[in-house]
């Protein structure tokens, strides 16, 4: 594997202490060099607004892996994944558990395919599609979304993609009180979690749906 930068290293390793997190060295060494490979590859595949590695760490790193204790399901799909988020930080912690990465851009999918290929990921598959056409492999255990569209937006696109035992997971800033009023009918919202994220100043939430 690459040679990794031994302050990023530090860094996420104080976070992961804030955190309560005891995570393998080999598993932090991952998620360090995931954030050298989104810098290196930024400015060519347009990854991400955020320029340094270390603001990489809280805003796409922390704020990812954060979720890591919600997922007890197999196998899941991040939907509008962009340069693998929270997808590749959840496969880093999960080996055991199967995520397909999904996005409609294919620089940012062969940006993903880079990754998982110089980190040693099988547990990823990466897929270009818009998720509306995308009908292999379900039912999922989960559908997560990050930065992808509104709550109400996702489930119209992404229902076909669970069963009835099925979670959506939408990672938001703010508690969501207008989006979860714009919910269709046929789904409850299970729960609703308030994350805490280190390092980061903005509300972070976790919003459970499933289908009734
Ligand atoms: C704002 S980015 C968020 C990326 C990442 N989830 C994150 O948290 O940084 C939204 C991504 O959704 C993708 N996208 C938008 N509509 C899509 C669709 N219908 N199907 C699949 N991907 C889509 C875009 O290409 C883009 O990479």
């Amino acid at each position: 594997m690459m040679q990794i930068d031994s302050e990023l290293l530090t860094c996420l390793q104080a976070y992961l202490v804030k955190m309560g997190l005891s995570v393998e060295q080999a598993k932090v060494e991952k998620l360090v060099a995931f954030v050298q490979l989104m810098d290196k590859w930024n400015k060519a595949y347009n990854l991400t607004s955020v320029r340094d590695p270390k603001e990489m760490l809280i805003k796409h790193i922390v704020d990812s892996i954060v979720i890591t204790p919600h997922l007890t399901g197999r196998h899941y799909i991040d939907v509008g994944t962009g340069p693998g988020l929270p997808g590749i930080p959840l496969a880093i912690m999960l080996p055991d558990t199967q995520f397909v990465l999904l996005d409609s851009l294919g620089k940012r999918i062969r940006f993903i395919k880079q990754v998982t290929h110089e980190l040693g990921l099988p547990n990823v598959q990466a897929v270009q599609s818009r998720v509306e056409e995308f009908h292999q492999h379900v039912p999922y255990d989960g559908v997560l979304s990050r930065a992808f569209a509104s709550i109400k937006d996702m489930l119209h696109w992404c229902q076909h993609l669970v069963d009835s035992q099925g979670t959506f997971l939408a990672l938001k800033g703010q508690f969501p009180a207008e989006e979860m009023d714009e919910i269709p009918a046929n789904f409850k919202v299970c729960e609703v979690v308030k994350l805490d994220v280190p390092g980061l100043d903005a509300q972070r939430h976790l919003v459970k749906i499933q289908k009734i």
